[in-house]
Order: C-alpha cells, then sequence, then structure tokens
C-alpha cells in the first residue's frame, strides 16, 4: 500500500444519542425529585410537516422523561391576537412551568412580539431579551436549547472549552449569539464569523474547536479546519426527494472528518442534545419556580 492510498485518519465521531440520554436521565430523576409534575406547554401553528415532526418527537420525549406535556395545535390562520391571548392564559398558569411557541411562524404573525409575550421564567426556549440579557450578564436563566445541548456534549465527551479557542460560525439569535454567550461564560476565547468576515478559512483555522451554524450543506471544507480541532456541526439542512423521506445534510463536509480529531454527525449529532436539553430546561425552570 503506498501512502496515497492508505486510510486517511478519521475523527472520533461525537454520537449525540448517549449523551442526550445521559442527559435525560438527569432530567428524569431531577423531575421525580419534585413534589409536582413538571409540565411544558408546547404551541404549534399549522401544519408544516417538519413542524408537525418535532413537536410530535418532543412532546413523546417528554412523556418518556416523566413530565406531563400539552400541544396547542392551532389552525394556520390563526390571528396573533388568539395566540398571544393563549400565551397570557399559560403564563398565568400555576401547572404551567415551560412554554415553547414552536418556530417558524406564519408571516401574518409577528414572531418578535409572540417571543416577548412568553413569561421570561416560562421561556425554555431562552429567546426572550430578558434571557437573552440573563444569559450575557452570566446570572441564572433559561437559556437556548441547542447552544446549551452543545455544551452538554462537549462536557460528556471530555472536550475542555476553557482557555482554548472557539470559532462560531453564525450569528443567530437561536444558535450563535447564545452559543458565544456560553463559551464566554466557560471561559473560552470565542470569534463569531459570520457571512461578512473575510478570509473565512484564515479564521476558522485559528479554531481549537469549530462550531458551524450556517444553513448552508456542506459548507465547511477541510481546508477550513486545523488539523486535529474538534468540529461541531450544528446544521440541518433538509434535501427533499420526491416519495422519500427528507435527507439531512449537516453544515461540514464529510471530508472534514480526515483532519479534525472529533466531529458531531449529522443527523444523531446534536439534533437530539436539543431535545433533551429543552426538557431539561423545563425541569430547571420548574426547580427555580417553585424556590
Ligand atoms: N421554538 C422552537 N424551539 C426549537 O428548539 C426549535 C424550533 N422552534 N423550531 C425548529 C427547530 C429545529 N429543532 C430541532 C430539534 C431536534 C432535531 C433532531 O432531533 N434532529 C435529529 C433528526 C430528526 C429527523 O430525522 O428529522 C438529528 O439531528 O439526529 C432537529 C431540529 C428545534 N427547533
Amino acid at each position: 500500500m503506498t501512502a496515497a492510498d492508505a486510510p486517511a485518519a478519521s475523527a472520533r465521531v461525537l454520537a449525540g444519542p448517549p449523551a442526550a440520554q445521559a442527559l435525560l436521565d438527569d432530567t428524569a430523576r431531577r423531575a421525580a425529585r419534585l413534589p409536582f409534575t413538571p409540565e411544558i406547554a408546547i404551541v404549534r401553528l399549522g401544519e408544516d410537516p417538519a413542524s408537525v415532526s418535532y413537536v410530535r418527537g418532543k412532546d413523546a420525549k417528554a412523556k418518556e422523561t416523566g413530565l406531563n406535556s400539552t400541544v396547542h395545535a392551532l389552525p394556520d390562520a390563526t390571528t396573533e391576537a388568539e395566540l398571544l391571548a393563549l400565551i397570557g392564559q399559560l403564563n398565568t398558569d400555576p401547572a404551567v412551568n415551560g412554554i415553547l411557541v414552536q418556530l417558524p411562524l406564519p408571516a401574518h404573525i409577528n414572531e418578535e412580539r409572540v417571543l416577548n409575550a412568553i413569561d421570561p421564567d416560562k421561556d425554555v426556549d431562552g429567546f426572550h431579551p430578558v434571557n437573552v440579557g440573563r444569559l450575557w450578564t452570566n446570572t441564572p436563566g433559561n437559556v437556548p436549547c441547542t447552544p446549551q445541548g452543545v455544551m452538554f456534549l462537549l462536557r460528556h465527551y471530555g472536550i475542555e472549552v476553557a482557555g482554548r479557542r472557539v470559532v462560531m460560525i453564525g450569528r443567530s439569535n437561536i444558535v450563535g449569539r447564545p452559543m458565544a454567550g456560553l463559551l464566554v461564560n466557560a471561559h473560552a476565547t470565542v470569534t463569531v464569523a459570520h457571512s461578512r468576515t473575510q478570509d473565512l478559512p484564515a479564521v476558522t483555522r485559528e479554531a481549537d474547536i469549530l462550531i458551524a451554524a450556517v444553513g448552508r450543506a456542506h459548507f465547511v471544507t477541510p481546508d477550513m479546519v486545523k488539523p486535529g480541532a474538534v468540529v461541531v456541526d450544528v446544521g440541518i439542512n433538509r434535501v427533499e426527494r420526491p416519495g422519500k423521506k427528507p435527507r439531512l445534510l449537516g453544515d461540514v463536509h464529510p471530508d472534514v472528518a480526515s483532519v479534525a480529531s472529533a466531529l458531531t454527525p449529522v443527523p444523531g449529532g446534536v439534533g437530539p442534545m436539543t431535545i433533551a436539553q429543552l426538557l431539561g430546561n423545563t425541569v430547571a425552570a420548574a426547580e427555580r419556580q417553585r424556590a
């Protein structure tokens, strides 16, 4: 065998399901210690197939974990006023500890007004400006599920972030920005790169840990990765196939496995962490509401 056809080194696979199970086990134990059953209310508008499927998954996992879960499936034509009225009821319902409004919302509804109407202490997505402020002041609050799930996954696999260089590609309110806040709180040195970054590969090659949440399939290529870096792929790009289930592609090209020391797969990486963390957030919210 010549060097040219020797098998390339392959990154350790940071599988989501075992880490998600560890988080769910911990969440179930904490839920069982409460003097009541923690409850999440999930609100969904319309019949977008991805939303229907995600909400079904969240509701089932909640019940498996010993939580109460109520799904409010509203018609696509629901007005913003009607949605705000439901949120008002859930805010004051003492049995409800966590509220999640599945995104995206139909175009006739102002997403910001809806998210701002949720009681910050019940906002288990952590999207309310009060929770954004709590995150950036490093005080207790609800933290967005996907970035918090990434932190759990890294800890689960013994990957230290303190003192290391992390490059986050993407600056969304849902992933990039809160991910940067959590990493700073965990003593990482953080760069947030995005579509306007000049010479992106030079920036990403500085990373000990590279996190991609771009929304473009296979955007991160091997030339963008420092040999031995840890790469976290937050992308879920659905490629529809007639008559078949959509294929899910990450933001990271599979060839990155020959350069990185560790890599999260898609599917089966960060996705399952998001759902587990949502239930973790609901139990944590219930614990704080009781305190
Ligand atoms: N208010 C709100 N909060 C959210 O957290 C939220 C949302 N809206 N809208 C949509 C996105 C998307 N999201 C995912 C959660 C789990 C997987 C997941 O478990 N993915 C599996 C595969 C699932 C499949 O096969 O489709 C995986 O990556 O292995 C994916 C995506 C939460 N979101």
